[in-house]
C-alpha cells in the first residue's frame, strides 16, 4: 500500500473557525504537538493565507511573520508551510514568510485560474521551497478543467497539485472521478483537501487515496471553514486501518487534538448553515460572513447562502455577502436601522 503524506492545516484552515484570533502562542503549543506527532508539514497563517489579515476577510490577531516565527520555533522534523493567494499575497510576503522559516509554498487559486500562480510558484521553486498548487472549488468543473489548469501549475514547477473541495461539496463517486483522471496525466502526485459540510471529509478524503492521492489535508478535531475539514486523528486510523503507511503516532495525534481543544471557541459541528455550503456549493469560508449578514438584515442565513450559490460566487467576494443580504432584506422590506 501507499505512503500517504499528510498536511495538516489547522493553523490556516482552522484559522477560519477561530474568526482568526488564535495567538502566537497557541498556535507554538499545537504546533509542537503536531511536530511530536510525526507530522510532515504544518501550514501556519490567516485563515485566507498569507496577508489575508484585512478588512476584507477579518483582521487576525497577529501578522503572518509572528505566527510563523512562533511556529518555526517549535519544529524538530516537521515543514512549516504558508498559504498564498497571488494577488492577495505577495511576492514581497513570501520572501518574508521564508525568512520566518517557510518550507513548502501552497499556492491557491480557483479552479479556472492557474495562470495567476505562475510567478509565485517560479519565486518559491527560486527560493528553494516546495511548491504545492491548490484548486480551490474543484467541484465547479469538470475532470478535463481541473487537469488542464492543474498540467499548467505542474509546469509553472509545482510539486504536487491538489484537487480542492472549498465548498465541501463533492461526494465520493466524483472524488474518486476527479482524482483519478488527475492522477492519470499528471506527473507530479495529486494531493486532496475537503470541507466537511456534508459530512463526507474523512471519507472523500479515504476515496481520494483509493483513486490514486498520495498527499492530503487533515486539522485537528476538524477545525476549519464551514463545518470545518477532514479530522486529522481519524484521518491516520482510517488510514492506518485501511493498510496505508502513514508515519504518524496515533495516539500523540490524539494528544495534540486534546491540547488544541480548550482553544476553540465553539464546537466544529454540521449545524444547518453548514450543510447549505455543502448543498448548495458555496465557499466554506463564507460562513461566518454569513452569519453575520444575516444578524445584520434579520434573515435566514440558509437563505443567503442558497443565494450565494445561486449566483456563483467565489472566494475574495466576501464583502458581496453584505450586497446580496441588502437586497434580500429591501424585497422582504425589513427594515435595517
Ligand atoms: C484561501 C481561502 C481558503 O480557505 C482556501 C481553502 O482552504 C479552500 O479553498 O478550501
Ligand atoms: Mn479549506
Amino acid at each position: 500500500m501507499p505512503h500517504i503524506r499528510i498536511m495538516d492545516t489547522t493553523l490556516r484552515d482552522g484559522m477560519h473557525a477561530m474568526a482568526h484570533q488564535f495567538t502566537p502562542e497557541q498556535m507554538a503549543q499545537v504546533g509542537a504537538a503536531l511536530d511530536e506527532a510525526g507530522v510532515d508539514v504544518i501550514e501556519v497563517t490567516h485563515g485566507d493565507g498569507l496577508a489575508g489579515s484585512s478588512f476584507q476577510y477579518g483582521f487576525a490577531a497577529a501578522t503572518d511573520e509572528e505566527y510563523l516565527k512562533a511556529v518555526a520555533a517549535t519544529l524538530k522534523r516537521a515543514k512549516l508551510a504558508a498559504l498564498i493567494l497571488p494577488g492577495i499575497g505577495t511576492c514581497e510576503d513570501m520572501r518574508t514568510a521564508v525568512k520566518a522559516g517557510v518550507k513548502v509554498f501552497r499556492i491557491a487559486t480557483h479552479v479556472t485560474e492557474a495562470d495567476v500562480s505562475e510567478e509565485h510558484m517560479g519565486l518559491a521553486k527560486e527560493m528553494g521551497t516546495e511548491v504545492v498548487g491548490f484548486l480551490m472549488m474543484s467541484h465547479t468543473v469538470g475532470k478535463e478543467k481541473i487537469a488542464e489548469q492543474a498540467k499548467l501549475m505542474e509546469s509553472y514547477g509545482a510539486d504536487v497539485v491538489y484537487v480542492v473541495d472549498s465548498a465541501g461539496a463533492m461526494i465520493p463517486s466524483e472524488v474518486k472521478e476527479k482524482v483519478s483522471y488527475l492522477c492519470s496525466v499528471l506527473k507530479v502526485p495529486v494531493g486532496f483537501h475537503a470541507h466537511n459540510n456534508l459530512g463526507l471529509a474523512v471519507g472523500n478524503t479515504l476515496a481520494a487515496v483509493d483513486a490514486g492521492a498520495t498527499v492530503v489535508d487533515g486539522t485537528l478535531r476538524g477545525l476549519g471553514a464551514g463545518a470545518g475539514n477532514t479530522c486529522t486523528e481519524v484521518l491516520v486510523a482510517a488510514l492506518k486501518k485501511a493498510g496505508y503507511k502513514v508515519d504518524m503516532d496515533l495516539y500523540k495525534i490524539m494528544d495534540a487534538a486534546t491540547t488544541l481543544e480548550p482553544m476553540m471557541r465553539r464546537p466544529q459541528v454540521i449545524d444547518n448553515s453548514s450543510i447549505i455550503l455543502g448543498y448548495a456549493g458555496v465557499y466554506s469560508s463564507f460562513l461566518l460572513h454569513t452569519y453575520r449578514a444575516a444578524e445584520k438584515f434579520r434573515l435566514d442565513p440558509r437563505d443567503i447562502l442558497l443565494e450565494l450559490g445561486r449566483r456563483k460566487i467565489v472566494g475574495g467576494q466576501e464583502d458581496y455577502i453584505l450586497d446580496v443580504a441588502y437586497e434580500m432584506a429591501q424585497k422582504k422590506n425589513i427594515m435595517v436601522g
